[in-house]
């Protein structure tokens, strides 16, 4: 449940959390049906940073989202957002942060731009003298400025996606809060909303979004945490994330059978053999000398790297698993 106060509490171990837009503590969310959707969550979300919140489907990502935003109570934990505890805060901080969730409400039949000043006509803080010039720069933020006035029921998934942030971006915010903002849409709409994610970011605004897609956290994300069944695998800058995956030696050569033999002798493990592809965990000794191995072998050498670790390679590290997007 909420915190008694709106003072932080005191925890020397977390003096990071003190400039995080986003703080939970033990936050757990178990359905009416029993499900335990969300358990015991500690997230840290610092300000500034693009959080990619990642978790195949049904991780529990959503029942996290509609926590942070005021939408349903916790069970049991705390959430922070903007420093002030939700659910009792959200008067406060709700006007603060822009949500895309579960796609924008928009009528089809409206344009763009209309669609656009309803929403600002339905923000009492917003003075309707300057509605006008609000909506122009939001349409014209989000790429829309020459399709404004087109039906809404005209636009493309990515189209409507971008009008939806738009929506979230009338006011200025600290905050953004997007759930599977690329969900459903064609490779150019993703390429557009992550250039969108990446811009925003740029201009200071802090962006948690929600994806099942290692690529895209990677891609758009400085920071990120990973999900798994209602848990918190890991957080932290996705550089170091990632770097905490050793790498993989990839050896290119038309000799793939003897290249795997030598590097088996060099102490390499896991070693593939793809086609003229082969690739092992880097021993420990140094990798001139299984290099000088290989030639000594007479094993042609086409490539020889070490591929950087990907986010994916610390996914699998950490849960021993594959990271299964399907469902
Ligand atoms: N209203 C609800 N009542 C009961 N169980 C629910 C409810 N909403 C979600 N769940 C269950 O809680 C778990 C977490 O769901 P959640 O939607 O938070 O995951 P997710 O990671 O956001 O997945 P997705 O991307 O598919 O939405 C799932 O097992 C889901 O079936």
């Amino acid at each position: 449940m909420a915190e008694p106060s709106a003072t932080k509490p005191e925890r020397p171990d977390e003096e990071s959390a003190d400039d995080a837009v986003i703080v939970t503590r033990a936050l757990t969310k178990r359905y009416r049906g029993g499900q335990l959707a969300v358990d015991g969550l500690d997230l840290t979300v610092p300000a500034g940073s693009v959080f990619g919140f990642l978790g195949p489907n049904g991780s529990g990502k959503t029942t996290t989202i509609r926590m942070l935003m005021g939408l349903i109570e916790p069970t049991s934990g705390s959430a922070r957002v903007l420093g002030l505890p939700m659910p009792r805060a959200s008067r406060t901080v709700l006007p603060r942060v822009g949500a895309l969730i579960e796609g924008p409400a928009l009528y089809g039949f409206l344009s763009g731009r209309d669609n656009l000043l309803r929403y600002d006509a339905a923000d009492p803080t917003a003075d309707p003298r300057t509605r006008r010039e609000r909506v122009a720069a939001a349409l014209d933020r989000v790429g829309l400025a020459a399709a404004g006035g087109k039906k809404a029921k005209a636009y493309s998934l990515g189209m409507k996606q971008r009008l939806g942030l738009a929506a979230a971006l009338l006011q200025p915010r600290r905050l953004l809060v997007l759930d599977e903002p690329t969900n459903g849409l064609d490779p150019q709409g993703m390429r557009e909303i992550r250039s969108l994610v990446r811009e925003l970011a740029s201009d200071g605004t802090t962006v948690f979004l929600s994806s099942h897609l290692l690529d895209e956290i990677e891609q758009v994300c400085t920071h990120a945490a990973v999900m798994a069944r209602g848990r918190l695998i890991t957080q932290g800058a996705v550089a170091d994330l990632a770097a905490g995956a050793r790498g993989r030696l990839v050896v290119t050569t038309p000799d793939a059978g003897d290249a795997a033999r030598v590097l088996k002798e060099q102490g390499a493990a896991d070693v593939v053999v793809d086609g003229d592809r082969v690739t092992a965990e880097p021993p420990e000794r140094d990798l001139a000398e299984v290099n000088a191995a290989l030639v000594a072998a007479r094993v042609r050498v086409r490539g020889f790297v070490v591929e950087r670790a990907s986010l994916e390679d610390a996914f699998v590290a950490l849960t021993g698993e594959g990271f299964d997007v399907a469902g």
